[in-house]
């Protein structure tokens, strides 16, 4: 039997067969591997790409698996890797651990200490605290769209969910209060309530968005880049299909008046689109709007035990354990181009990784003007910047609070707009409120709540400032949200709190390295719907984007089939999945035409 090579992370270039013994040169990382000991548990033969455990002496249980072109790179003090994923936010986790089960040897790179990015966690004082937003669709056991499931199942999770009643309690202008109940029909019986004389509007709105819904829901769905799988889901579903391409260029704003008059109704939906989208129903792509109305009733809202940072450590833990790789306080200072094609990325303290295929989870401003030389931005992401921008950031507050303060059966998410709805899209004048130990009592102490509050705000407001003006700066902010709060929800709770910590624009863009802490993009104009949004290949060859500056934009569930367009791109690319070469550029051409036409 031959002698093996291993790299740090146990590659093992030879054929082996059951009992072997072999003995491993390991790399810098120092993991102790005996130099005898190691067995398959498997019989077979170690072939290319194929996942095999290996026993070492008491110790964990390592996948590996066969890279003949491992011993001359690693010769040469280079690392190759089918593909790197710089960054572990719900894109790129989705999309690591989407080709680590197809056997693609994957590299995950993330610069801070633990995964999950928007969709991580903090703990502070005995508080487990969502990063982001805790209103999670896609994560129920029906449909197809149901994607945060599906891609915690694809690594073998499951977690266990808290369902939640209402998706959201609205508090909007001249006392326009509901409540987005679980059960369809009891939420628009709320509306028919307050509006009775749109019955038939709601009626024809509502039932626009249940046919894109259920369109959408009857697919497989993969990338919308590779022509082999469309033309299949054409020919399987051609209806879903159509139904599909005629609502892709249209916005939720204009399908709503064809239907509805009345103008708070309209506000309504706006507000609806808003807290999806940070902009109004006009500039929403239906898909999207119809995507998260009819979602939290089909499959409903569900919270995983534990918190919303759980799912982002268990797709972390599933990647590793189907053969791929992560690393934390790996920071990308750059993607490594030759003649246009991405080979790889170097790390702020010198190290180069190469792979064959590049994808980027940092925003595409991050990207292309950070990661690649701003200069040399390719004529398509010029354009990407010319049709959308940077949506604002968040001001965020995270509080412990005494549970008294909380009145009995008090709903988990509100959104509030106290008195005008020009407002609406204003810095610091809507606010968003989640309070996930309503659900799930765990994350705080006993007797106490969380209360995570939001609200929309600008970085410029925060720039320039000495570090005492900052503090007060945030002190003060948070003090006046704290106020209406008192003042519209609960009061007493300024005395009520136990622990209060706000973050700013400069916070985002610090912790989750997004430029000028970005929620995402925005449209600059009135879109065509989603026809504008770039999918997951770019201008330099071999280099992806995956998260929520590709279609369809923000949102856990849309960065997860971001990550699943993504990766099944790429395992095209790599000759994994089928694929057509002419077919593939046909595609490319008529994608990028239609993105002219948005
Ligand atoms: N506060 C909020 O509520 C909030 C804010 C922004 C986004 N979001 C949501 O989060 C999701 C976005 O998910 P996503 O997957 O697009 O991205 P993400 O922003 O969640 O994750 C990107 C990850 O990439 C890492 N990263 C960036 N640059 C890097 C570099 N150079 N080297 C190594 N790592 C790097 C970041 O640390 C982060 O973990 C969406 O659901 C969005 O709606 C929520
Ligand atoms: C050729 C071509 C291209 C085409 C043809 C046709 C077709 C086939 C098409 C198809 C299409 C498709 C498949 C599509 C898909 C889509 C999807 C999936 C979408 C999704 C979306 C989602 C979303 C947007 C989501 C979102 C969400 C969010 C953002 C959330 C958030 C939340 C928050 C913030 C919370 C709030 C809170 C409170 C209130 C407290």
């Amino acid at each position: 039997m031959a002698a093996l090579a291993a790299t740090t992370s146990l590659e093992i270039s030879c054929v082996l067969t059951r009992n072997d013994v072999f003995s491993v040169r390991t790399g810098k990382a120092g993991i102790a591997i005996p130099r005898s000991g190691l067995r398959f548990s498997s019989g077979a033969e170690l072939k290319q790409r194929k996942r095999f455990r290996v026993l070492g002496n008491g110790q964990k249980n390592f996948s590996v698996r066969s890279t003949q072109s491992m011993m001359e790179k690693e010769d040469v003090g280079t690392e190759e890797y089918d593909a790197i994923v710089i960054g572990s936010g719900m894109g790129g986790l989705v999309a690591a651990t989407q080709l680590a089960i197809r056997n693609v040897k994957v590299l995950l790179l993330e610069k801070y200490v633990i995964p999950g990015g928007s969709s991580g966690y903090y703990k502070r004082d005995g508080y487990t605290f969502d990063v982001g937003s805790s209103v999670m669709f896609g994560f129920s056991d029906k449909g197809n769209i149901n994607l945060v499931t599906r891609a915690l199942a694809a690594v073998g999770r499951k977690m266990e969910l808290i369902p939640d009643p209402t998706t959201v309690h609205y508090h909007l202008p001249h006392g326009l209060s509901i409540q987005v109940h679980r059960k369809f029909e009891d939420f628009v019986s709320e509306l028919y309530k307050r509006f009775p004389h749109e019955k038939a509007g709601i009626d024809g709105f509502f039932g626009e968005c249940w046919s894109v819904f259920n369109a959408l829901n009857s697919l497989e769905l993969k990338s919308l880049e590779e022509p082999l799988y469309l033309l299949g889901q054409f020919l399987k579903n051609p209806l879903a299909c159509l139904t599909l391409a005629y609502y892709l260029p249209q916005n939720a704003g204009a399908i709503a008046r064809k239907h509805i008059k009345d103008p708070e109704l309209l506000c309504y939906i706006d507000a609806e689109c808003f807290i999806v989208s940070t902009v109004d129903a006009l500039r929403t792509p239906m898909i999207n709007c119809a995507m998260v109305i009819c979602d939290r009733h089909y499959g409903g809202i569900n919270y995983p035990v534990g918190g919303v940072g759980r799912i982002a450590v268990q797709l972390a833990e599933g990647l590793v354990e189907n053969g791929g790789q992560i690393q934390y306080k790996a920071n990308v200072k750059s993607i490594l181009v030759d003649n246009n094609k991405a080979v790889g990325v170097q790390l702020v303290n010198g190290k180069k990784i190469y792979a064959k295929k590049v994808i980027s989870n940092a925003t595409r401003w991050d990207t292309f003007e950070k990661l690649l030389n701003r200069s040399e931005m390719p004529e398509r992401e010029r354009m990407f910047q010319k049709s959308y921008k940077k949506s604002p950031s968040f001001f965020s507050i995270h509080m412990g609070v005494k549970a008294e303060v909380l009145p009995k059966d008090t709903d988990c998410h509100h959104f509030i707009l106290e008195d005008d709805w020009s407002k609406l899209q204003e810095p610091y004048r809507t606010v968003f409120l989640s309070i996930p130990t309503v659900l799930d009592k765990s994350l705080a102490p006993e007797g106490h709540h969380i209360l995570h509050i939001f609200t929309v705000a600008w970085i410029d407001d925060f720039e320039g400032l000495t570090r005492e003006e900052y503090n007060a700066k945030k002190e003060a902010i948070a003090d006046d949200i704290v106020e209406r709060l008192e003042k519209k929800l609960f009061p007493g709770l300024k005395a009520a709190t136990t622990f209060r910590e706000a973050g700013s624009p400069k916070t985002h863009r610090r912790f989750l390295a997004r430029d000028d802490g970005t929620y995402g993009p925005i449209p600059a104009g009135i879109p065509k719907g989603l026809l504008g949004m770039p999918f997951n290949t770019t201008a330099v060859d071999s280099l992806y984007c995956v998260g929520d500056s590709c279609f369809p934009g923000q949102g856990v569930i849309a960065v997860c089939f971001s990550g699943v367009m993504c990766a099944h791109r790429v395992a095209a690319d790599l000759g994994v999945e089928k694929s057509n070469v002419i077919l593939d550029k046909g595609l490319s051409n008529l994608l990028a035409w239609f993105r002219t036409l948005a």
